[in-house]
């Protein structure tokens, strides 16, 4: 009901964040796409061609090919036309990352079929220093807290965002905290199956990993079922491939690290670890339109960790909610206990107490896209 009282989000605002995602984060990604690999001059006409249209143009259809070899069941034909601005900016994002796929062939057969645009931005960062670090402060032990934070604020690592002129920030607080409820649905009921929607791959991704290590290594989950998105999405978004990179890159490391690569690893063989990859996740709807074969699936978790940003928008709705609205009641749609881990990075903000809005408003900063405040909300 709630739903019905707050607007939808779209990018038609030039002060607005939406448009800045269009008209400054997009050209940024496009140039990276274009140039990381050398691609044949076609790619990048149609690259160029997509930032036109999307920026200062009007809605196209998907390539009638590309959609013979990959379907995109969300095509709005109602949208052609219009600009894209228009459109919510939650079909709108959503849209522009199927067609960058479109321009770069990867659907249709050929030799760039299957090849992530994405990849060198993902195995860079895979590779990196921080990295390094951040695998050997497992050799430290850390507890369940530690564990969750370190999934929650490995959000922060998104190469989208980092994009965006708010990169290299210090990480901020929480200014919602529901771990006291977490840690009460995963210890002091009996272990059931545990599902985790994946978000970001690498910094974000490897952390999560390490979450569901402990989870079925100290028997608080009978099994784990990893969702992520069937193809690249949004830039950063973990496929499978992203997860067996990652995984190679725990059994690879020094220290505890490959413990928990190599526990992950025989999790996967013998059915504890799945991982799922529903075409869902590679589109523009919201949660309370999960297709009926997803929907049963989370119906048997015990709980579900849902990650990021994009997830929580779509979970809550992309809508212009009054922060105080209720987390609880903006979810009561999806079908297991659930918890959202987000770093803030986009205008959706519910459940925050009106103390903290008044204080973060008074900042005067813009606190709702720096990634620099966190949520974790829990709906038991
Ligand atoms: O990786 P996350 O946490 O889902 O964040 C992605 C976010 O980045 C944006 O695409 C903006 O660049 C948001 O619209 C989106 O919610």
């Amino acid at each position: 009901m709630t739903e019905m009282l707050a607007p939808e989000i779209d990018s038609s605002d030039p002060s607005s964040f939406p448009w800045s995602v269009f008209h400054d984060r997009h050209p940024v990604l496009v140039e990276r796409v274009a140039t990381a690999v050398p691609r044949p001059a076609s790619q990048r006409a149609a690259l160029d061609e997509l930032l036109a249209e999307s920026t200062t143009g009007t809605i196209t259809a998907p390539d009638v090919d590309a959609l013979r070899h990959e379907p995109w069941p969300w095509w709005r034909p109602e949208y052609r036309g219009l600009p894209w601005g228009e459109t919510p900016f939650l079909w709108a994002e959503s849209y522009f990352y199927r067609r960058i796929l479109d321009a770069v062939d990867y659907f249709v057969p050929g030799p760039w079929r299957g090849i992530d645009p994405y990849a060198p931005t993902k195995s860079g960062e895979l590779a990196g220093a921080a990295v390094d670090d951040e695998l050997a402060a497992l050799d430290q032990e850390p507890g369940w807290d530690a564990l969750v934070l370190s999934s929650l604020w490995g959000n922060r690592a998104d190469l989208s965002f980092q994009a965006g002129p708010t990169a290299g920030q210090e990480t901020g607080g929480l200014i919602a905290d529901d771990r006291e409820q977490l840690r009460a649905l995963v210890h002091d009921r009996p272990a059931g199956e545990v599902h985790l929607i994946a978000d970001n791959s690498g910094r974000e991704l490897l952390p999560d990993l390490v979450l569901i290590d402990h989870l079925l290594a100290a028997g608080l989950a009978t099994a784990v079922v990893l969702h992520v998105k069937p193809h690249p999405h949004y830039v950063s978004d973990a496929t499978t491939a992203d997860v067996l990179a990652a995984l190679t890159r725990l059994c690879t490391a020094p220290g505890r690290a490959a413990a928990v690569g190599e526990r992950l690893d025989g999790a996967l063989r013998d059915g504890r670890l799945e991982i799922d990859a529903h075409e869902f996740f590679c589109g523009p709807l919201t949660y309370p339109a999960l297709p009926t074969d997803l929907r049963s699936r989370f119906a048997a978790a015990s709980l579900t960790i849902s990650k990021g940003d994009l997830n929580y928008r779509r979970l809550v709705g992309d809508r212009h909610w009054h922060p105080t609205a209720s987390f609880a009641e903006l979810t009561e749609h999806f079908p297991s206990p659930l918890a959202a881990l987000r770093t803030l990075k986009c205008d959706v903000a519910v459940g925050l107490t009106e103390e903290i809005v008044t204080h973060l408003d008074a900042t005067g900063k813009p606190w709702r896209l720096t990634g620099e405040h966190a949520v974790i909300h829990v709906r038991p």
